[in-house]
């Protein structure tokens, strides 16, 4: 199978080059891999152009072509985009990849390979490179959210964007903190930045209204059920309408495709990785939502109510770094968060095929989306609706070496 490996030296803590030099490309020689091409990007935009040419390369009809990729999350949405975008004279291979997390948070890495206490340093980044040389190799398919700004002035007539993610899509505090986190990137190139970015933004709230879609052949909409631990039908998705209305404010709005995690030990959507199983069932995406109108307590919106909520909202984020325990969180009567009780959840954690956001025009930050780390703009008088979709065959799409 044709192989190509490509790294980007910038990622992350910039150390992808050294690890490329001294360990993945010795461990292809050792193992007698002789890549058909060794690249390394040299600006933003890059790695995809580098796939593209390469697959321009390969004899017509072959089925799959294999690439390691030494990079963030970013550079795999730059990629898979890039590619989407091409004139589609004659079809792409299945691109199977193998990852070599370069990045900050490398959240699809870190959800293949959740990391364990006792990892070594380069070892554990080269599990996926090892999966690819391994006698039978093993892929699993990569599901993709495909998020469309549509609307604005021009309607119909002007192109709609489209951005495809393989790990995220969100709006409200996420996207505000991606959006703002750009900004420290040069002074703080750690995870720290989006901490500091979620201090700025935590005491907004998000005036939006939002529909939910069933996947495709569940029938309903599913939400996360504590008691249970399991998913069960949305009390609001029915047999003769099964699409679910939520009115804002929103206060977290994200969904996750393929993932359980952005950063190794930020379990956002715990479950998450379930939708991979492989019994054949379409693609999901697992939403997380909060909405402040939930507590007990809420009161009309105002800078105080949106400042006292803020500590519920911190605490939420906060559970989500002890092993994904905010989807089980609570109110009591009182608005207090609580770990059990038959109190409203704080999190409305969500299992369905898409959906459809559209923000009030006053609120500027609530037309921001975030696909894997890029911020889009709605346009005013628009919305975002957001799809998972699931490679149609063996021989077309993503997958990832596992
Ligand atoms: N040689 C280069 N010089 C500057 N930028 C580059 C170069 N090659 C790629 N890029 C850009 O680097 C950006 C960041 O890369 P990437 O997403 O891989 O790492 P990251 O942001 O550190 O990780 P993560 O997405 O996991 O947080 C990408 O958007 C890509 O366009």
């Amino acid at each position: 199978m044709p192989l190509l490996v490509v790294y980007n030296p910038v990622s992350g803590d910039g150390s992808g080059g050294a690890l490329f030099k001294e360990h993945v490309l010795p461990l292809l020689k050792e193992k007698n891999v002789t890549p058909d091409r060794v690249e390394e990007t040299t600006a933003p935009g890059h790695a995809g152009t580098l796939v593209a040419d390469f697959l321009a390369t390969v004899p017509d009809g072959t089925d799959a072509v294999s690439v390691i990729l030494g990079s963030g999350d970013g550079t795999l949405h730059e990629l898979i985009n890039a590619l989407n975008s091409l004139p589609s004279s004659k079809p792409l291979p299945r691109i199977n990849l193998a990852l070599v997390p370069c990045g900050t948070a490398n959240a699809l890495y870190a959800s293949l390979f959740p990391p364990t206490p006792d990892d070594d340093p380069v070892q554990s980044r080269l599990k996926s490179v090892n999966a690819f040389l391994s006698s039978s190799p093993h892929t699993v398919p990569l599901n993709l959210a495909v998020t469309v700004l549509s609307g604005g002035p021009g309607g119909q007539s002007k192109p709609r964007q489209v951005s495809i993610s393989a790990v995220v899509a969100s709006t409200a505090l996420h996207a505000s903190i991606l959006h703002d986190s750009e900004a420290l990137r040069a002074s703080d190139p750690s995870m720290e930045r989006f901490k500091t970015a979620a201090m700025q933004n935590i005491t907004r709230w998000y005036a939006a209204s939002v529909k939910l879609f069933p996947r495709e052949g569940a029938g309903f909409v599913e939400v996360f059920d504590p008691a249970a631990q399991a998913f069960v039908p949305h009390e609001a998705s029915t047999e003769d309408d099964p699409i679910v209305d939520l009115a804002g404010p929103f206060a977290y709005f994200l969904s996750t495709v393929n993932v359980d995690r952005l950063e190794p030990k930020f379990r956002i959507a715990p479950r998450g990785r379930d939708v991979l199983a492989p019994e054949g069932k379409s693609a999901a995406l697992d939403v997380v939502i909060v909405r402040p109108m939930r507590d007990p307590s809420y009161e009309m919106e105002s800078e105080e109510a949106r400042a006292k909520f803020a500590g519920k909202a911190g605490a939420v984020l906060g559970a989500a770094y002890q092993d994904g325990a905010h989807v089980n969180l609570r109110y009591d009567e009182i608005g207090k968060i609580v770990a059990e009780g038959t109190g409203p959840t704080v999190v409305e954690y969500i299992r369905c095929g898409g959906w459809e956001w559209e923000p009030d025009d006053i609120d500027e930050r609530a037309h921001f989306v975030c696909a894997d780390g890029d911020i889009l703009t709605i346009p005013s008088g628009g919305k975002a609706k957001c799809t998972a979709a699931t490679p149609m065959s063996d021989n077309t799409g993503f997958a990832l070496y596992a």
